[in-house]
């Protein structure tokens, strides 16, 4: 028996800019958009074009000696390579020329110029490979937040992990399996930041975690050409089929201000929760001042106050009974439906 249930994400054609705001986005859900016409990128970037135009612009990569990274364990290191050497060996299984092993696996999710301040923009480091990939204009100019390469060596795995911008994942070439859970499943993922431990979705130890069976699998195969819309906040975790030229582009799904102003990768939380999640840590320390029973009761009725606050599903994630109590509930007669 499966550990868990695959269900497929759902597969739009003919998806324009009117129908992706009316009827995709909206929904909050992920989808393959099939058939928008990417540009040429889809006949030319072959590993010897690639090759040309990227010239030999240094890439700062990840290589690993299994396929499968693992960002606990740090099975991979981080190396500069040319762009054009680096395509070379992500698409090719052995390597003459290694770092680790003769089979190492690589992979590129390119950076701006200055990486620590700058989103990648591929229009600004790879400007002649730019032109061939027509980014779908379903968003205004000014949401627009980077446009990243991801290129893979066959069967390379990306941790599960979200971001907070809403992202469009186009598939260049090469096909990807790409499997998301819904934010709403956070608590079944044993997160450590933006990232879960459960490394090995296909086979996870459900003696360390035994929740995750419980958190629902959506999954579908990217084909050259397809459009993986991941909102934001969805976990994906993507593992590369074939040697695969991916590009991402991310753009802000709320107001600019809602952002940290410096992330460049685009998975810093906004700057509300981060704010709340402080506010948060300071609570925990004031219950430290009391004795155990205490900081168990009150801790109790926290968790119950912010259920009712903030789940999309109100109360049905406890029983909870009406409260009683106006200064714990005045706010959610504000929130609107
Ligand atoms: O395609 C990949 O390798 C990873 C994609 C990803 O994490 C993203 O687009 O945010
Ligand atoms: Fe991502």
């Amino acid at each position: 028996m499966e550990l868990q249930e695959k269900i497929p994400v759902p597969i739009f054609t003919e998806v324009d800019r009117d129908v992706f705001l009316r009827e995709i986005c909206p929904q909050r859900r992920p989808a393959v958009l099939r058939g928008v016409p990417l540009g040429p990128c889809l006949e030319k970037w072959t590993v010897e074009y690639l090759g040309q135009k990227g010239r030999d612009k240094p890439v700062k990569i990840h290589v690993s000696t299994v396929p499968q990274m693992d960002f606990l364990r740090k099975n991979f290191v981080y190396k500069t390579l040319p762009f054009n050497e680096f395509v070379k060996r992500a698409s090719e299984k052995k390597h003459s020329d290694f770092f680790l092993c003769e089979d190492e696996s690589y992979y590129l999710r390119s950076l701006g110029e200055d990486v620590r301040k700058e989103p990648a923009d591929l229009s600004k480091q790879f400007p002649d490979l730019a032109e061939d990939f027509h980014i779908p204009h379903f968003f205004e100019p000014d949401q627009f937040f980077s446009s990243v390469f991801r290129i893979s060596s066959c069967g390379l795995q990306l941790w599960t992990h979200y971001d907070v911008m809403d992202n469009l994942l186009a598939q260049v070439t090469g096909m990807k399996r790409v499997v998301l859970y819904s934010p709403q499943d956070a608590l079944h993922l044993y997160l450590s930041g933006d990232k879960s431990e459960v490394l090995d979705i296909d086979a996870p130890d459900l003696k360390r975690f035994p929740e995750f069976v419980k958190a629902k699998r959506y999954e579908c195969v990217l084909e050259p050409g397809d459009l993986l819309f991941i909102p934001a906040l969805w976990f994906h975790n993507t593992t590369a089929l074939q040697f695969g030229v991916g590009v991402n582009v991310f753009w802000r799904h709320l107001p600019a201000d809602s952002y940290d102003k410096k992330d460049p990768y685009g998975n810093k939380d906004p700057v509300a929760a981060t704010r709340a999640l402080q506010a948060l840590e300071r609570a925990l320390r004031a219950l430290d001042e009391l004795p155990a029973d205490y900081q168990d009761f009150y801790g109790r009725r926290m968790i119950q106050r912010i259920q009712k606050q903030t789940y999309c599903d109100g109360l049905s994630a406890t029983s909870a009974q009406e409260d009683s109590d106006s200064t714990l509930t005045s706010r959610q007669f504000t929130k609107p439906g």
